[in-house]
């Protein structure tokens, strides 16, 4: 009599950027950010120190601001029920194997390092790295990777979700985030902004990062599934939290919102580059921007919630997984995005289209 196969160990490591939880993290957290290559392009000597000077001089208003969500960021607990959510779903598909779903946070606890070391004691047959962030930067997604691949030295084969700007539950997601805040605005003429986080723009010149490209891959594909079911919308694409002297991309979704003052629409706004409830959606969308709305006469403003953990965007992430999984040898997919991105399949999709 043949024996059962002995099912697999699968590790699922959810990378995101993390936030402080508490007030007496804030300052930590900036420094730790600041002082990523991948957000300062300058040598240690001079970037270590200047992350201290920035950290320093950020932390007051960065704390006023968390103190506004009860004093530290919702982003891991959001990232717990969402890592729940798909712990489940993928245990459900992969029946007869043990899927175990890991976070791993960039600047905040729990850290890369400190992840590594508990999906190691997993012993995985298999690692999926799944990145929270659902275009590719240098700044996000490179940057959590690196650190993983200089930290993890457990076992099982490595594979990579490098990105997943148009794929189908997160278009889903948002396209029906967006039509019940369309619903909710009524009869009157109502622009939908995309609000992606900015990047500096010397980082898409230069670099040849891809987030630009991705965002708008994205904005498309959620355009395109709106206007499926309600016709043609009017809508804009612009630019978040930018910080420090450089420029940024552009137009930023405080001249957008002017503009749709000027324009005399009201305005639904969605986050389409944040998966989850946090500073920026919560502080600088919800409250800033609402203030700046109310004053430039744009009415109603409303924001559309991030996907968080909606059964169609959890679907996503299982598919991308199971996808994942079943590529075989050295995956050209996630380690094409590991080193040279460039020639990654993600970056092709658009073209092949
Ligand atoms: C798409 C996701 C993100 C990109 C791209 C990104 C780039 C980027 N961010 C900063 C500086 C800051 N980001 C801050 C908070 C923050 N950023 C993201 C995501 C992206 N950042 C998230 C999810 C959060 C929220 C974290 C939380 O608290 O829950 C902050 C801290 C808040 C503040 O002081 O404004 C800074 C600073 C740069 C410079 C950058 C690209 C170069
Ligand atoms: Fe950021
Ligand atoms: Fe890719």
């Amino acid at each position: 009599m043949t024996q059962p196969l002995p099912g697999r160990r699968i590790a699922v490591v959810l990378f995101n950027l993390g936030g402080p939880d508490d007030q007496a993290s804030v300052k930590p957290f900036l420094f730790n950010l600041f002082n990523d290559p991948a957000i300062i392009g300058l040598p240690g000597i001079v970037r270590t120190p200047l992350a201290k000077l920035i950290s320093s001089r950020r932390e007051a208003s960065a704390q006023a601001n968390y103190s506004l969500m009860g004093g530290g960021s919702p982003l891991l607990p959001g990232t717990r029920l969402q890592a729940e959510a798909l712990e489940a779903v993928l245990n459900a598909r992969l029946a007869g194997d043990e899927v175990r779903v890991f976070i791993a946070m960039r600047y905040w606890r729990p850290l890369t390092d400190q992840t590594a070391v508990e999906v190691a004691a997993f012993a995985p047959d298999e690692v999926v790295l799944l990145p929270l962030y659902p275009q590719f930067s240098t700044t996000t997604t490179q940057s959590s990777l690196k650190i993983w691949n200089e930290t993890y030295a457990g076992s099982g084969v490595s594979r990579t979700v490098c990105c997943y700007p148009r794929a189908d539950g997160w278009v889903e997601a948002q396209a029906q985030a967006i039509a019940s805040k369309l619903d909710e605005a009524g009869d009157g003429p109502v622009r939908v902004l995309f609000s992606a986080h900015g990047i500096p723009e010397k980082l898409v010149s230069g670099k040849g990062d891809p987030y630009q490209e991705q965002v708008e891959t994205t904005v498309a594909a959620v355009v395109a599934a709106i206007e499926r079911d309600r016709g043609p919308i009017d809508h804009a694409l612009c630019y978040q939290s930018r910080v420090g002297p450089m420029k940024w991309l552009g137009p930023s979704t405080p001249e957008a919102i002017e503009q749709a003052g000027r324009d005399g629409v009201g305005v639904v706004i969605t986050p389409i580059a944040f998966v989850s409830e946090h500073i920026e959606t919560l502080v600088e969308l919800d409250i800033e921007y609402g203030e700046l709305a109310h004053d430039k006469g744009v009415s109603p403003y409303l924001r559309a919630p991030a996907v968080g953990t909606a059964p169609v965007f959890i679907e996503a992430l299982a598919a991308a997984t199971i996808d994942a999984l079943g590529r075989t040898g050295v995956a050209p997919f996630g380690l094409g995005c590991q080193t040279d991105w460039k020639a990654c399949p993600c970056r092709n999709e658009r073209s092949a289209a």
